[in-house]
């Protein structure tokens, strides 16, 4: 409906019908009452644009901040796609849309993916109109950009499962994002619109004719060949197909789906330089052929300065100061979904970030004010043995991507796991409100588990909680690699060996006068694991409680309980009912078999050798195969 001029017809059944939206209106004072709300909605118009130029004259008299460089101290700018200035006046004079897209390539962002959609979150809390945009249709062609090989191809079902995953999750970060700015003090203003869209949608109505017509005769393809990524594919790489060819002009047909409603800025991540480039040069041929949209557009433009071309920016890559890419490294990420990577986890991953790193993640990645993180900085700096700034980093983030109640119950969770006094009342008191919270609490679905191949188990709440329960039935006369595995604190039950025989499990417990290991009394203690068998781990159970960790990070306080109760509590673990046939477990099985034939041979080949090297890393990093800080106290 055009909200600034209802017209009305009028028909035979319903005296009034609104041109635009089709509205019946069945009386005159119908029309009446939406003639109202138009008023209403055309002063909300009018104050909204008086607060947007009184905020620019507060910029250009130097009292505040333009947007560009509110994001510009942040570290959120790397490139940007255009003049820098030019975009600056752009953003200081209209509400522009703003638009990142990301192509669904697994069923859940990874943090790496947050840096351009914080960026597009804190223009969406200024007031541009924002859209995730989720490249269900690209993912099928595969962004080619910095590769020397085509992407390995998925399967249909697991791409429409990772597309399904991963819009739902863009729909749920929009709303997180807001609702973590509402607590900062960003209060939602009518002028704030948001959207989540696939690309799909439109794919699937162009035609050939019209890709061709309107974008295929306005590009050139010498600059398509001139691209690093395509020269490189072609000389060093294996060869590029058509489709990965044109892939940035079907991004920037999306660019110019958007653009024509307002989306003149594109975000993206570091690599995303070309891809946005070539995007607005392309939105701009088509403008420039395009004489019907042109008038239509003067008329909007009408009163503005600046340039209504198509512009953007990069993000930088979030790396550590090390020059490691952040939080993902050997197939290993850091994934949003909690399923995937757990709360608890995410926070410890946070909790690790090295001194040096701190205060540029609290810039990128949180919605602190400046001020604010100057003074955790100064705190943090008095003792840093504290990590003043990590927890406060960790807190944030969770907060953001999981929500507040996750974040406190992470810190929780932090100070019990680490706390260097906890007694074992305390762990049974957590555990205990732990349950309760987690039936009150309704599960999100499960990810396909394609997802899984290297992550955590999935579908398996209870292995991503640091308090859980397990079934008698996997705990008693089971070898101990086993219950790590039903614990979800390793991948398969080889990996437990392994990490027992490289001294990496420990088991709640201390150590006698005369070297035995016996039962904790009320303090939480460790031992280090010296042999698999039940005999040797059983006396170690306290009232049906085993506290394991792996390295230095992975904890777990199991409770065992019968397996009626088990099955009662709707639960699930690995070995648990439709796993019960672990040994066709395929991921077991090859582990167990490629060790089998290894010890036969008497020699390890290169792929144990990684896996061991792996192995040691991961124990280093706490499981994240990411080493960043090892330093960090117990505190
Ligand atoms: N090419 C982008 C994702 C994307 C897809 C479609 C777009 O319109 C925009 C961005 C990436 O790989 O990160």
């Amino acid at each position: 409906m055009s909200l600034n001029r209802p017209t009305w017809r009028i028909v035979k059944r319903a005296p009034f019908i609104c041109t635009e939206c089709q509205t019946w209106l069945r009386s005159t004072s119908q029309k009446q009452q939406l003639r109202q709300i138009t008023q209403v909605h055309l002063r909300k118009i009018k104050t909204a644009e008086a607060e947007w130029k009184d905020r620019a004259k507060d910029i250009a008299d130097g009292r505040a901040k333009s947007m560009l460089e509110k994001l510009e101290e942040r570290g959120l700018v790397n490139q940007v796609v255009g003049n820098r200035d030019e975009l600056e006046k752009v953003l200081v004079e209209r509400r522009v849309g703003v638009y990142c897209g990301v192509d669904p390539t697994a069923a859940s962002l990874h943090i790496g993916h947050m840096v351009p959609f914080m960026a597009l979150g804190w223009m969406y809390i200024h007031g541009y109109a924002s859209t995730f945009l989720l490249g269900g249709f690209t993912s099928s062609i595969g962004d080619p950009t910095d590769r020397l090989t085509a992407r390995p191809g998925q399967q249909r079902d697991e791409r429409r499962n990772n597309m399904m995953n991963m819009f739902e999750q863009l729909k749920r970060l929009s709303v997180r994002i807001e609702k973590y700015a509402e607590r900062r003090g960003y209060s939602r203003e009518w002028a704030w619109r948001r959207g989540v869209l696939n690309n799909n949608e439109w794919w699937a109505k162009v035609t050939v004719k019209d890709f061709m017509k309107i974008l295929g005769s306005v590009t050139r393809v010498g600059p398509m060949l001139g691209r690093d990524s395509v020269k490189n594919r072609l000389t060093k790489g294996d060869g590029m197909s058509f489709a990965e060819l044109s892939y940035p002009l079907i991004q920037a047909w999306d660019w110019w789906h958007l653009y024509q409603t307002g989306t003149q800025i594109q975000i993206g991540g570091a690599d995303q330089f070309g891809n946005i480039l070539a995007g607005a040069e392309a939105v701009k041929g088509i403008v420039a052929t395009n004489t019907a949209f042109q008038m239509k557009h003067e008329a909007d433009m009408q009163g503005f300065q600046t340039t209504s071309d198509p512009m953007g920016f990069t993000v930088p890559l979030l790396t550590t100061s090390s020059g490691e890419k952040f939080g993902k490294s050997a197939g290993n990420a850091i994934w949003i979904d909690k399923q995937l990577t757990s709360s608890f986890d995410l926070y410890q991953f946070f909790l690790r970030s090295a001194d040096e790193d701190v205060e540029r993640y609290l810039k990128m990645l949180t919605f602190m004010p400046m001020g604010e993180i100057k003074a955790v900085m100064e705190e943090h700096f008095q003792d840093a043995s504290k990590r003043t700034a990590q927890h406060r980093l960790a807190f944030e983030f969770v907060e953001l991507a999981h929500g507040l109640a996750d974040a406190e119950a992470a810190r929780d969770q932090h100070k019990q796991a680490f706390s260097k006094t906890l007694s074992l009342q305390e762990v049974r008191e957590q555990m205990q409100s732990e349950v309760r919270t987690l039936s009150q609490d309704r599960r999100p679905p499960a990810l396909h588990p394609s997802i899984n191949k290297h992550a955590a188990p999935l579908d398996m709440d209870s292995t991503h909680n640091i308090n859980i329960k397990l079934p008698r039935s996997l705990v008693e006369q089971q070898p101990l690699p086993r219950v790590l595995w039903s614990a979800g604190l390793v991948a398969s039950r080889s990996e437990g060996q392994r990490l027992i025989n490289n001294k990496g499990v420990y088991i709640g417990g201390r150590i006698s006068q005369d070297g035995q290991p016996i039962p904790m009394t009320d303090q939480v203690s460790y031992v280090a694991v010296k042999d698999s068998k039940w005999s040797w781990y059983a006396p170690l159970i306290v009232d049906g409680l085993i506290v394991l960790r792996v390295g230095k990070w992975k904890k777990k306080f199991i409770q065992i309980v019968s397996d009626e109760e088990y099955e009662a509590s709707g639960e699930t673990c690995p070995g648990w009912k439709d796993e019960t046939e672990t040994a066709a477990d395929p991921q077991v099985m090859a582990d167990l078999a490629g060790e089998e034939t290894h010890r036969k041979l008497g020699k390890q080949n290169a792929a144990t050798k990684e896996q061991r090297r792996r192995d040691q890393a991961s124990l280093r990093s706490g499981g994240f195969g990411v080493v960043l800080d090892a330093q960090l106290r117990k505190d």
